[in-house]
């Protein structure tokens, strides 16, 4: 191996560099960016991505038994707990300002893209190979970390946009993402084929995911009638940038 050789995880990114682009720069992104997300797209989105986030914790725990050595194991151990802590606040407080409740989340069907993600989380997870459950993790940590990563220093003040650009950038998250590549760059290339096939097509429904929250937003979701909208934009406290 030379320096010259790009990582296994870039060399994926790059085979894959106009889907890739298509989710960093997708419209709900520059939307989210601006606070200008559609309630009904944004609360569509959300009901559809705590699906995708239940499952996902399943993959973690399918990561935990087929890790090739302890230390990972524990590290990854260590995510899951991490995973069900925060990001499940989000979501129930979302769901409450965006009035998307219990009997109308229930009565939402699953998106054709929620729908392609379980499944391919549930083959990742039936296949037991690590590499595999590893892209599909790469995948969704990564183009979030990547697209997080382009905000402007200025976030909207409406806590629904403002906490999932922040949930996908801190230093946590980086570490995270930092190791899940670190684990795919080590035993992806004993696995090429299969880890790229993962990787591929978990990357294009990623893009379908953000396209299906516009072709079916949840029009009978309401905002909570709390008060006036917030308005305007916060500078954000904690960012670092370099
Ligand atoms: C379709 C879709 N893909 C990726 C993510 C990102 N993501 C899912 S679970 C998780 C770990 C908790 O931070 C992260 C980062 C998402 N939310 N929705």
């Amino acid at each position: 191996m030379t320096d010259t050789q790009p990582r296994f995880t870039d060399a994926l990114r790059h085979a894959h560099a106009e889907t890739w682009d298509a989710v960093v720069r997708h419209r709900f992104v520059r939307e989210l960016f601006a606070g200008s997300v559609p309630d009904t797209v944004m609360a569509g989105y959300l009901v559809q991505d705590y699906r995708f986030f239940d499952d996902f914790i399943r993959l973690l725990g399918a990561a935990i038994c087929a890790a090739d050595s302890t230390d990972a194991r524990i590290t990854l151990a260590r995510v899951a707990g991490e995973v069900a802590g925060d990001e499940n606040t989000y979501f129930l407080r979302c769901f409450e300002a965006l009035g998307a409740d219990e009997p109308l989340r229930a009565e939402t069907p699953d998106s054709p893209a929620t729908a392609g993600f379980l499944a391919l989380m549930r083959e990742a997870v039936a296949s037991q190979n690590y590499a595999a459950i590893l892209a599909v993790l790469v995948v969704a940590e990564w183009s979030y970390l990547s697209w997080a990563r382009t905000a402007p220093a200025t976030l909207p003040q409406d806590f629904v946009h403002a906490e999932w650009v922040d949930l996908h950038d801190g230093p946590e998250f980086r570490e995270r993402v930092a190791f899940l590549r670190a684990e795919l760059d080590r035993v992806g290339p004993g696995e090429e084929s299969v880890a790229a096939d993962f990787f591929g097509r978990a990357i294009a429904l990623e893009r379908d995911f953000f396209d299906d929250a516009y072709a079916h937003p949840l029009t009978a979701a309401r905002r909570a009638a709390s008060g006036p909208e917030p308005s305007g934009t916060v500078r954000r406290p904690r960012r670092l940038r370099a």
